[in-house]
């Protein structure tokens, strides 16, 4: 297990996280490779309610919130079971926090107040990732990113709700390491640093990992 060799820190259980399109999945992807720990992914395909959403936000905006908040409920609990419990690290391409970041932004009234009391319910109790990677990046960068990824239901996402998202999660992170001073969180600028076309930034990124590890 992992506390044989790290005595005092504990097991890595790192989140990569960013707005849509920062490249969470691509980095979380290469940084379970480069350390050899399993990588846990959100499936996106699948989701029946996105389309719908990006049509109409006001309308969908429950019934995906609330998808999104019981897909990653059910699957960090298996994580939890598979992995974390028994000292094993892992690689994650979100926090659980985000279900909050984005439904603070997307639900209003009475269905936010609902959303939230379920979201506590839900999540208070599951061990959450002791490393955050944060990648921070400018909405044209996003841009570039959501239309090289070339999802059709996400072409037209308006550019304000992209700009409302960078400052949530501005805002989120730093909430976050209030609530949570013992969580490291490493923040990348996803402008600058381009881990998919150049490997040394992708070793610089591992260097500061590895420090925390
Ligand atoms: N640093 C990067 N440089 C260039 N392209 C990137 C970079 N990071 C991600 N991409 C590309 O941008 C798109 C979105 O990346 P993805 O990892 O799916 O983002 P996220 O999971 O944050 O929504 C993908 O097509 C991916 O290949
Ligand atoms: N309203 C919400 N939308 C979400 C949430 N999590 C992800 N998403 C959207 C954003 C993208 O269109 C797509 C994939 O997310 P990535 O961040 O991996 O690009 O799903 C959420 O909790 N609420």
């Amino acid at each position: 297990m992992w506390e044989d060799h790290q005595v005092k820190k504990p097991c890595p259980f790192i989140a990569v996280e960013g707005a849509i399109g920062a490249g969470k999945t691509t980095l979380a992807t290469m940084l379970a490779e480069r350390f050899d720990f399993p990588l846990l992914k959100e499936i996106v395909d699948e989701n029946p309610f996105l389309d719908k959403f990006y049509q109409n936000i006001e309308e969908w905006a429950f019934q995906l919130e609330m998808f999104f908040l019981c897909n990653r409920y059910k699957q960090l609990e298996d994580t939890v079971q598979n992995y974390v419990s028994r000292g094993l690290p892992v690689v994650s391409d979100y926090h659980i926090y985000k279900n909050w970041i984005f439904a603070q932004r997307t639900l209003h009234g009475d269905k936010r107040e609902k959303y939230r009391q379920i979201y506590h319910l839900l999540t208070d109790d599951l061990p959450k990732p002791n490393v955050i990677v944060y990648i921070k990046t400018e909405l044209a960068t996003l841009l570039r990113r959501i239309e090289k990824r070339g999802r059709d239901f996400e072409q037209d996402i308006d550019p304000g709700y992209l700009e409302q998202l960078i400052e949530d999660y501005e805002t989120a992170i730093t909430q976050l390491q209030t609530q949570e001073p013992e969580t490291v969180i490493i923040t990348i600028d996803g402008n600058a640093l381009d881990f998919v076309e150049h490997p040394e930034h992708f070793e610089q990124i591992v260097a500061k990992i590895k420090e925390h590890l």
